[in-house]
């Protein structure tokens, strides 16, 4: 086990990876707007029936139009998570408030509009089909805002003569539609219909990249806005991310008011997704390139503790037991919830002591993990994927592989310390003392036999930490568990063995998302001790992201009786 011990803050990060992230956010923060939309979580709830498999997250009472995506880029997935809106908005509505949200333009009245209310949508992909999440992106738009956007946003080409797209409200302020051979994205004009203050107020976007190396072209473009724009009213110019945005003021007397709007169109991070995970570094260029969007990067591990106290604190039924096959939910006291045991089990596994929101230390991790599961198993039964060994495994029979406690013990208990004849005494430990080849044992033992293992050795790891600062409850997350049965029993198997009943594993419904939901909720620092109990609603019937209840594979002994011997 390789042990990474951060400091008393959790940073668990190297140097040169802080200081990265640091500088971005300084930059950042510089550039944050305070009247950007706010996200509403109170009364969030999952929505679903019990079989769906992550299941959406309703956001009953988000009345600011946001346009989030997060995304987590693990070593071996990318998780990702977006918000749509519940109802159809009528072109007009999408048209303001998309040029709203583009300004960041609320006039303080940001509860005015109607509570409409949206979902959290939960999406996986392999992180070495990166392409396949970037086409999910770009399909939906999501980068731009999602489906929601106004259609004309999608006007852009990529062949260099792009049409500059224009709109009013008021049909007289309709300009004619004109190529030109550089990448514009965005002409519109915002009439009073929008917003009385803002009549007369243009904004006009260019793409840097197109424009670059042509910008012997922008004088001939303003030439072409001459007639609506007088010469010599561009307010402001600025390269903000990778974009350059022109401010164009039409009437002097609104100067002050385009001034602000300037600087909130400015200020406004929509070519920024909040990204975690390894992949955030390694990825950017791919999103800048294909998406034209930077990736805000957050702390993995802050984002893993962000994402687990928001659901366990706000959405009901969403942590449960799982032990001999039987689940139960888990009902949660938010007032407490601290300290806890928090085990990511993704490729690798980390293993953090939460305090409380944004107080943590990851006090340990281990190699062995979701990685070791897939990548021995690809190796050792020629499976596609990792659900194919997943399934393999609930046909296998691990005592052909496993050495057990009988083995050695010529069939009996060793009872004196509590090891019944069935245990294993070491996993894999009986191809030893064979002459037989890889090829001569079934696939269906050897995935079984890996996945006990390693789902055995990471509860015992984690008993162990928890014994460690006296913990007595340990979550668990991360896709590796998939809501699978077999893995979910044996983890609180060596859990409960090891503590003697004393400490309990708990799973969550989400918890290959934890990262990305902290992600998503980086977007807004929204203080979730604001989220009363009363607020907590169940309004569906809901289920775990749960692969039968019926487990498979050898029974992983009577708990009951071997805690008692042990005591
Ligand atoms: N469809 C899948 N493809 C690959 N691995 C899967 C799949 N479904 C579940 N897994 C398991 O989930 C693990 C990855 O889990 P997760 O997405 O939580 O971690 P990660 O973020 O990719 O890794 P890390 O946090 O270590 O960078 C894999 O190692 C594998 O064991
Ligand atoms: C390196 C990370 C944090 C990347 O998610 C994860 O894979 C992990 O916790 N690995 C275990 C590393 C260790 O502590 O030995």
């Amino acid at each position: 086990m390789a042990g990474n011990f951060s400091d008393d803050e959790g940073n668990s990060k190297g140097k040169s990876l802080e200081e990265y992230t640091k500088v971005k956010r300084e930059g950042k923060e510089m550039h944050r707007s305070s009247s950007r939309p706010q996200l509403d979580l109170s009364g969030a709830a999952i929505q679903s029936n019990s079989e769906e498999r992550n299941p959406t997250i309703l956001l009953p009472n988000q009345s600011d139009d946001i346009f989030h995506l997060a995304l987590d880029i693990g070593g071996s997935l990318i998780k990702l998570i977006y918000f749509s809106r519940h109802e159809e908005l009528s072109q007009d509505d999408k048209r303001r408030r998309f040029m709203k949200k583009r300004l960041g333009i609320f006039n303080g009245k940001r509860r005015s509009c109607p509570i409409l209310g949206g979902r959290l949508h939960f999406v996986k992909f392999e992180t070495g089909k990166l392409n396949e999440c970037l086409d999910f992106i770009s399909s939906k738009q999501l980068h731009l805002g999602g489906i929601d956007s106004p259609s004309w946003t999608s006007g852009a080409q990529d062949n260099g003569n792009i049409i500059i797209k224009t709109w009013s409200s008021t049909p007289s302020k309709n300009y004619r539609t004109r190529k030109f051979p550089c990448s514009v994205l965005l002409f519109s004009t915002l009439g009073s219909a929008i917003e009385p203050i803002l009549l007369e107020f243009s904004v006009v976007f260019f793409d840097t990249y197109s424009v670059k190396g042509k910008q012997s072209l922008i004088p001939s473009l303003c030439h072409f806005l001459h007639p609506v724009l007088h010469p010599g009213n561009l307010l402001k110019s600025d390269c903000h991310h990778s974009k350059l945005a022109w401010i164009i003021c039409l009437n002097y007397s609104c100067l002050l008011v385009t001034g602000v709007a300037a600087s909130a169109a400015l200020n406004s991070r929509w070519r920024y997704l909040e990204a975690t995970g390894g992949g955030a570094y390694k990825y950017a260029d791919d999103f800048k390139e294909r998406l034209g969007v930077s990736l805000d990067k957050e702390d993995e591990m802050n984002c893993l503790v962000a994402g687990a106290n928001f659901l366990l604190k706000a959405i009901r039924h969403e942590a449960f037991t799982h032990m001999e096959g039987q689940k139960e939910f888990v009902q949660i006291d938010q007032h407490d919830l601290f300290p806890y045991l928090l085990v990511n089990i993704g490729s690798g596994v980390s293993i953090i002591k939460v305090d409380g929101d944004g107080k943590f230390q990851r006090v340990s991790g281990t190699n062995v993990g979701g990685g070791t599961y897939w990548g021995l198993g690809k190796l050792l039964t020629k499976c596609k994927s990792f659900d194919e060994l997943l399934e393999l495994s609930q046909k296998g029979d691990s005592s052909n592989i496993d050495m057990l406690v009988g083995d050695i013990y010529g069939g009996l208990d060793y009872s004196k310390i509590g090891l019944s004849a069935s245990t294993i005494a070491s996993s894999f430990g009986k191809t030893v003392s064979t002459s037989k080849e890889l090829l001569d044992y079934r696939p269906e033992d050897i995935s079984l036999s890996l996945l006990r293992m390693i789902s055995y050795n990471i509860g015992q790891i984690s008993y162990l930490n928890a014994l460690r600062y006296g913990l007595k409850r340990i979550f668990f997350g991360g896709f590796f568990i998939r809501g699978h049965a077999y893995t979910m029993d044996t983890i609180s198997f060596a859990v409960h063995f090891w503590s003697k009943g004393q400490a309990q594993a708990m799973f969550l419904r989400h918890e290959g998302f934890l990262g990305a939901l902290g992600a998503f909720m980086s977007y807004e620092k929204h203080g979730l001790d604001d989220l009363m109990a009363h607020q907590l609603v169940e309004r569906f019937p809901m289920g775990a992201p749960y692969v039968g209840g019926k487990i498979h594979g050898p029974p992983l002994g009577d708990l009951n009786e071997k805690a008692r011997k042990l005591s």
